[in-house]
């Protein structure tokens, strides 16, 4: 059986199970293409092509497909005209596909990896997986969120020896746990609370470093002012478990670091000044609306539910999506210009 004769038997099969009325025999056809595949409905049909038929039809094909192919889950319906002048079957239902799954990347040696990697050009393309990269030039905030242990920590630590060659680094870690550690032996800056001050104490210091950055966005705005295609050396501000920074802190430093952060998110794009966020959660209480809108590498670890995914992903649905299981798994969606806009399953690279 070919994949076109293979996915009108699942298709035709699983639409139909348990329903007596609608027959959807002999009232659709497929057609396969190498980078998708087009349900292809026969008008009069006795179903309505509409957001629920579409996402069902997902659902049905990602898993019968897998794992020759994944199939790229859509926000909303995804129509194609097929040009063909014939009124019952003049348009379609796209659903992208690429060959194979995503695959991790497993690398000996983290520094090696990256001291490997020779002009500053390959450097600033971070591999993600087997071939995926994000081009650290056409992304301007990335958000790691996920439970405890599903390897947020170790995703940190492949970006921080990423930026390490590319980037300089302001580190700021409230738990004083991994990202401090990684700052003392790679002789980086970090920001960690100290024992003889107090929280709101801490958030002010971080208050200062982000000033500092944002001083550093006026100066490079003038600079493009003159010369619109300067380019900087980026900056880039990392936060470990976010939340420790908002909660428990007096009302006025927690404001002015929002405020900070709300005003880097937005403006650091046009001058290089970057934002890494790292939190179990992005909930609004964590991060305001308006600093997650700004987010274009977003990454949800652990376990992936409709619930889960709500806050970084408030318009997926993540029902079919076939993710594999083990540490350092979720989805991934990078927003640029040169990525689909799809959320893929990831697995983040093991060293
Ligand atoms: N990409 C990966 N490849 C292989 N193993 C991984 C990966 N990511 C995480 N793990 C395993 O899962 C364990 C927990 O990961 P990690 O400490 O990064 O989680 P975390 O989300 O930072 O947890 P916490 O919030 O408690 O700090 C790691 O010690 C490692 O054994």
């Amino acid at each position: 059986m070919d994949m076109k004769q293979y996915l009108t038997r699942c298709i035709d099969m699983a639409l139909d199970a348990g329903s007596n009325e609608t027959s959807y025999n002999n009232s659709f056809e497929i057609e396969v293409k190498p980078n998708g595949f087009i349900f292809v409905p026969r008008f009069p049909a006795g179903f309505i092509l509409n957001e629920s038929l579409y996402q069902r039809i997902y659902e049905i094909a990602a898993a019968a497909v897998y794992p020759e192919y994944t199939v790229l889950k859509q926000s909303s319906i995804y129509f194609v005209p097929l040009g063909n002048h014939i009124f019952s079957v003049e348009r379609g239902l796209f659903y992208p596909w690429f060959k194979g799954t995503p695959t991790r990347l497993n690398i000996d040696d983290l520094d090696n990896f990256f001291n490997s990697r020779k002009d500053y050009r390959e450097k600033m393309l971070i591999p993600l997986m087997k071939d995926y990269y994000v081009d650290y030039e056409k992304v301007t905030s990335i958000a790691i969120a996920g439970s405890t242990g599903s390897g947020k920590s170790m995703l940190l630590t492949y970006f921080l020896s990423a930026l390490r060659q590319i980037s300089q680094i302001v580190i700021i870690d409230p738990k004083f746990d991994m990202p401090a550690r990684w700052a003392r032996d790679h002789t980086e800056k970090a920001i960690t609370p100290s024992s003889n001050s107090s929280k709101s104490d801490f958030v002010s210091a971080v208050n200062d470093a982000l000033e500092s950055a944002l001083t550093t966005i006026y100066q490079r705005q003038q600079a493009l002012f003159q010369n619109v295609n300067e380019r900087f050396r980026p900056l880039s501000i990392v936060i470990d478990e976010l939340a420790a920074l908002t909660i428990g802190v007096n009302r006025n430093v927690k404001d002015a670091f929002l405020s900070l952060l709300s005003q880097i998110s937005l403006l650091g794009r046009a001058t290089s000044v970057h934002l890494i966020l790292v939190s179990q959660r992005f909930d609004h209480t964590v991060v305001p609306t308006a600093i997650r809108d700004q987010m274009n590498v977003l990454i949800e670890l652990g376990h992936i539910t409709t619930k889960n995914v709500q806050f970084l992903f408030p318009d997926l649905d993540p029902s079919g999506i076939v993710i594999p299981q083990g540490p350092g798994v979720g989805i991934i969606q990078i927003i640029d210009d040169q990525h689909f806009d799809n959320v893929l399953p990831f697995l983040a690279p093991t060293y």
